[in-house]
This record gives structure tokens, sequence and C-alpha cells, in this order.
């Protein structure tokens, strides 16, 4: 594909020429302890750049893979469904973090699903892996440079809402930023008007459009029965929840908790992407103590492959979907 150039993107923003292209945007922080960072729009188009020099499609939609569904047993996945796939290491990815996750490949795969150009990460990043917000939400801002106009962000989840089984699936409707309570936020730092607005907002983050088609699609697939709507929430991890808290996060009304998925969409609205969120419920949270039952991400991979098929079938239906309502334009 053709470079872009700094003016390509958000067409409707005023173009602000960088004063220097330093790799990466350092400031003191609100608090003035710590430093907050970020990767200059220079630096993201010239992993942008790199990305395009490789492929020869124009992805329209990027789909980010939860946990067990970019598939580490590599056959049957949804990644692995992708056609004439160009697949791109992280470690060659100029500027991008490496997976360290279980169950994540550590590759972008680009091709073809339904006949619809798309790029699909096989592998997120987490805070709780070390990486800062900003750096976990990097692909986001990267796949925006190259022209991808909705994300599928993807995940695996603990099922809080009562009604929910294990296996069943979540679009997600709304979800509650419980790092952003504390402060921490992937648009911290300083704003670069040529990504998106200093306030960004928030209260139509998961497209209404994409979550009607979904149950539609629910319906024709004749899946419904476990595809379900709610909030999801976010916590910075590694530990799973104590019933404490997973009881506190039942009150203000999440019904699946995680550990990615949040910080990603808050950045890919904060660039004007069309979002759609959808959990995979890998396992039950336990709201009591005469529970024997531990949560551990052996049952969460296990489920991702056990729903692989699903998964496969649904999402490629909705890129289907999704891609069709898409302008043909850039
Ligand atoms: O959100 P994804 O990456 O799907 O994975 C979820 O599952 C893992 C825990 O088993 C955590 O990484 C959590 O975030
Ligand atoms: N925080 C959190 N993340 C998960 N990912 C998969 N299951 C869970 C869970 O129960 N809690």
């Amino acid at each position: 594909m053709a470079p872009i150039n700094v003016t390509d993107i958000n067409e409707n923003k005023a173009y602000v020429p960088a004063k220097k292209a330093l790799p990466e945007v350092e400031t003191e922080s609100a608090n003035g302890n710590e430093k907050c960072k970020g990767y200059s729009y220079e630096t993201l188009l010239e992993t942008a750049n790199f990305l395009l020099s490789r492929i020869t499609i124009q992805p329209r939609i990027g789909i980010i893979c939860g946990s067990g569904m970019g598939s580490y047993w590599n056959e049957g996945s949804l990644a692995e469904s992708i056609q004439d796939g160009v697949c791109i290491p992280y470690e060659d990815i100029p500027n991008f973090p490496v997976s360290t996750v279980e169950g994540h490949h550590g590759r972008l795969v680009f091709g073809k699903i339904e006949g619809a150009p798309v790029v699909a990460m096989q592998g997120r990043f987490h805070y709780y892996e070390g990486y800062p917000l900003w750096k976990c939400c990097l692909p986001v801002r990267v796949m925006k440079l190259i022209g991808v106009k909705t994300l599928i962000a993807t995940n695996a989840a603990g099922g809080l809402n009562p009604d929910y089984k294990i296996g069943d699936l979540m679009i997600v409707k709304d979800h509650i930023n419980m790092m952003g309570f504390a402060g921490n936020n992937p648009l911290h730092g300083p704003n670069d008007e040529r990504f998106g607005p200093r306030f960004p907002p928030m209260n139509k983050a998961y497209n209404y459009e994409h979550r009607k088609i979904a149950k539609e699609v629910a319906k024709e697939l004749n899946i419904n029965n476990m595809v379900r709507e709610g909030v999801y929430t976010c916590l910075g991890g590694p530990n799973f929840e104590t019933v404490a808290e997973l009881k506190m996060l039942k009150m203000v009304g999440v019904d699946a908790v995680g550990m990615s998925t949040v910080h990603e969409v808050i950045t890919a609205r904060h660039c004007d992407m069309k979002v759609f969120g959808l959990s995979l419920i890998t396992n039950e949270c336990v709201t009591s103590y005469d529970h024997d039952m531990e949560a551990n991400h052996e049952e969460v991979l296990d489920v991702g492959r056990m729903r692989q098929d699903i998964l496969r079938k649904y999402v490629s239906r909705l890129v289907d979907r999704f891609s069709q309502i898409e302008p043909e334009s850039p």
C-alpha cells in the first residue's frame, strides 16, 4: 500500500505541524511525581508506513482477539480463518511492544474475512504485563493510521451477572472505566488533536447500529440463546477478584469483568473509530464465601477453545455485515 502522510487521517482536524518528531513525548503528570509518556504521531506514522509497505490490502475492520480467541493451538480460530493472510510478528514491527501472555500469539494478521479486508491482532497488550495504558493501546492508533474504521474488540471475561453461563457471549453495551476512576487513562498526557479532541465523549462508546446487527446475526445463526448484552469492566489484574470486590462490582451494574478492552475502546473512540465489543464468558465470578471454585487462566483458554467454532462463525458474519455499512472511500 502507498504510504500515508500526516494530513491523511481525520481530514476534518486541523493539521498542527510537529516542532520536532520525538519518538516519545514525555511530560510531568498532574501530580508531578511520575512521568507520562506516549509515542508521538510521527513515530506511529513510521509504524503505520512500515505495515503499509508490507501489505496489499486496505483493512477497514480491525479485530483484537481476546485470550483463547487468537488460538495458541494453531487451528480453527477466527485468526486462522483469515484468507490470504500475511502475518507480521510484533517483534518485527517498529515501536511495537511484544506479547507476554499465554494464549496471545503476538502478531498482526492481514487478510480477508468473507471477502472483507481486515487486520487482526493475535495477541493484545495488558497493563499487568507492565505496559502503561498508552502502550497497550498503541496498536489501535496504528490501525487508525492505516485506515481502519471499525474496531471489533473481543475479550475473555468472568460472568458476574447470575443469568450468564460459561460459554455465553456478551455484546458490550457499555463499560465502567475503573482504572480511570484512579486517574489511569490511555489519553493521560499531552493531547495531539490529529488523533482526537482533548475531552472525547464516551456515552456512545459501543456503536448502536453494530450492536443491533449483532443481535440480528445471533438470531440468524440461531445462537441468540447464548448471546447477551451487558456492561463490562476492566481491572488492572493480574490477580482475579476477591469476593468483596465482585460484590461491589455487581452493585454498580457490572455484568462481566476482565483486564482489557476499556482503554482500547477509549483510544479508538478518541480517534473516531466505530467500536463493537464482544466478551466470551469464560468463568463464573464467585460472589459467595462458601464456594470451592477458583478462577484460573487455563479455564479461560479452554473455554476459548471450546467456543472457537461459534466465535469464528459469529465474528465472520459480523465482519461481513459491518463491512457492508462501511463507506468505500477513505
Ligand atoms: O482480556 P483478554 O485479553 O481477552 O484476557 C482476559 O483473560 C486473562 C485472564 O485469564 C486476562 O488477560 C483477561 O484480560
Ligand atoms: N478480571 C478478570 N478477568 C478475567 N478474564 C477472564 N475471566 C476473568 C475474571 O473472572 N476476572
